[in-house]
């Protein structure tokens, strides 16, 4: 959608291109009222990635004035313009003019995770919204920026108070952060909790990590390059380093990332994602279902860690940040090492790295491999 975008310049083009790939791939037109409502709106994702986003597909004409109206939700006392000028902060270089418009679209509402009287409230904002601009229509997507703690609550009021009516054409659509659960058992709990509250089709699990050029450019690094094909083995590769570093702490974001820690914020995700991308083997096809069949097979083939190639840390520091406990001893660096028992990778260790609070920000992949035979170049190190 977006390469058909930079086709042509017009927001209302690019919204007609988008209508018409819709007819094409069978999707209901999308068109008539449509509420996001971003909760946790108070908090870092909402800051730094959802509103941010929100504003670059009003930008390019994908969100209409008239059309859509966005709504933050959360605990903490904000008023409209309170949300609207945190937002302002992290759209800097963008037009002024379309800032000021995309901002009008956005109303808070201030409510607790599990009370109906702040629901209600929501439900009021968005009702309102839908009669008044009257096109029989109410399309509603919540998207949870939120800690999974909270999503069970969130997602019961969502369906008492929020559902989009069914006299009226629309859906109602439910999005979730990283990470799923803390654990297995946390994990299937949400899952069939989820479950019991929406259909599939209305659930959405996101990692935002899939949406990088870096990751989604792998599987044509791999499977579409003759270069790399016979190479990508344990005849040829030493060992690989997927490592993600971070030069900034939590920075008031305590009260999730304290009772989570980096191995669920970062490596049980978005590394692990790039580790079955990085060693799966070729999918039957580019369907979603394939991929994902493929990711399982190579999880499935890795060995239980080991304690001894496990290493934890926390920066000095952490505990300074008003939202973190002082007792806290919640790992900000993780290393492991996972061992793949398949013909292809038998040997070779996949090391996985991540910490925050550390001296640049990267994320990378570093393939070694094996020293030539022969190497005339070793005793220069
Ligand atoms: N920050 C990022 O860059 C990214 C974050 N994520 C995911 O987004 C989700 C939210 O993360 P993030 O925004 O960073 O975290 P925050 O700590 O900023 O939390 C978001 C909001 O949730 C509310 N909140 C925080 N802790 C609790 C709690 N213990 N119980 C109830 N409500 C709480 C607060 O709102 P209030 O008090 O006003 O209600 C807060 O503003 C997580 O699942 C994370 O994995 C995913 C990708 C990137
Ligand atoms: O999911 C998360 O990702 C961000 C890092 O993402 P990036 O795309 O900005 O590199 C991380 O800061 C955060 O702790 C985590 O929850």
């Amino acid at each position: 959608l977006f390469v058909m975008a930079g086709t042509d310049s017009s927001a209302s083009s690019r919204q007609s291109s988008f209508n018409s790939l819709a007819k094409d791939l069978e999707l209901p037109l999308e068109q008539g009222c449509l509420t996001i409502v971003v909760l946790g709106a108070s908090g870092d994702l909402a800051k730094k990635k959802t509103f941010p986003a929100l504003y670059h597909l009003f930008e390019q004409g994908f969100l209409q004035s008239g059309e859509v109206h966005i709504v933050g939700y959360a605990r903490t006392n904000l008023s409209d313009d309170g949300l609207r000028g945190r937002i302002r902060a992290y759209l800097k270089g963008a037009s002024e003019e379309h800032v000021s418009e995309f901002l009008q679209l956005i109303k808070y509402v201030s409510g607790s995770y599990d009370s109906g009287e702040g629901f209600e409230k929501l439900n009021k904002e968005i009702s309102d919204y839908e009669m008044s601009n009257n096109s029989g229509s109410s399309r509603r997507l919540f998207y949870l920026a939120l800690p999974p703690s909270v999503y069970p609550s969130v997602c019961k009021m969502i369906r008492t108070y929020c559902m989009s009516p069914t006299s009226r054409f629309g859906w109602t659509r439910v999005i979730v952060e990283k990470p799923f659960g803390r654990d297995l058992d946390s994990a299937e709990e949400l899952s069939s909790q989820l479950g019991e509250l929406f259909e599939e089709d209305q659930l959405y699990r996101i990692d935002h990590y899939l949406g990088k050029e870096l990751v989604q450019n792998l599987l044509v690094l791999r499977f579409a390059n003759r270069l790399f094909l016979p190479l990508w083995n344990r005849d040829n590769v030493d060992n690989i380093q997927i490592v993600f570093r971070e030069d900034f702490g939590t920075d008031g974001r305590g009260g999730y990332f304290d009772q989570y820690g980096i191995i669920r914020d970062i490596i049980q995700n978005h590394l692990l994602q790039v580790f079955c991308l990085v060693a799966m083997e070729k999918p039957v096809s580019l369907k979603p279902e394939h991929i994902r069949d493929e990711k399982v097979k190579v999880l499935q083939s890795v060995n239980p860690i080991k304690d001894e190639e496990v290493v934890l840390g926390q920066y000095q520091g952490y505990k300074d940040d008003p939202t973190v406990p002082d007792d806290s001893n919640t790992p900000t660096f993780a290393s492991i090492v996972l061992r793949v028992h398949n013909e292809r990778w038998e040997g070779v260790p996949f090391i996985l790295k991540a910490g925050k609070a550390l001296n640049s920000r990267k994320a990378e992949i570093r393939v070694q491999f094996k020293d030539v035979p022969g190497d005339i170049f070793k005793c220069m190190y």
